[in-house]
């Protein structure tokens, strides 16, 4: 399998299946400072980010929605002084679905 922030997002339709706890097991090995969090009974993945300030933690925020809009594929940002928290679900199958680990990979590749 070749590494997740190079692979790109597809497109996800409300009938795409969700990852299985096998497959979470092997993808987040990959993404090993993600977290998944169950958020009203949906899955979700999820990291904070430090910053130094304000600034860069908005610099960072909009390196995101760039990469976001790339993608097709949108995250939960909470953007405050000195710390980003991402989080990554998709919508319509309310739960995880392989673009989650992509975008997730993508994110930290956008610090790297
Ligand atoms: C029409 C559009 O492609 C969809 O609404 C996309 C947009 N971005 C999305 N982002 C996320 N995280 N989950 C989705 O299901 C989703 N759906």
């Amino acid at each position: 399998m070749s590494e997740l922030s190079s692979q790109k997002c597809e497109a996800c339709h409300v009938d795409a299946p969700k990852v299985s706890d096998d497959e979470l097991a092997v993808l987040i090995r990959q993404i090993p400072d993600w977290t998944p969090v169950v958020r009203d009974g949906v899955m979700q993945l999820e990291r904070m980010y430090k910053f130094k300030n304000f600034k860069l933690a908005l610099e960072f925020t909009n390196l995101l929605g760039a990469m976001a809009e790339e993608e097709g594929h949108h995250p939960g940002i909470l953007t405050e002084w000195g710390k980003v928290t991402v989080t990554w679900w998709s919508h319509s199958i309310k739960g995880l679905h392989k673009n989650d680990f992509i975008c997730a990979a993508k994110t930290d590749a956008l610090l790297a």
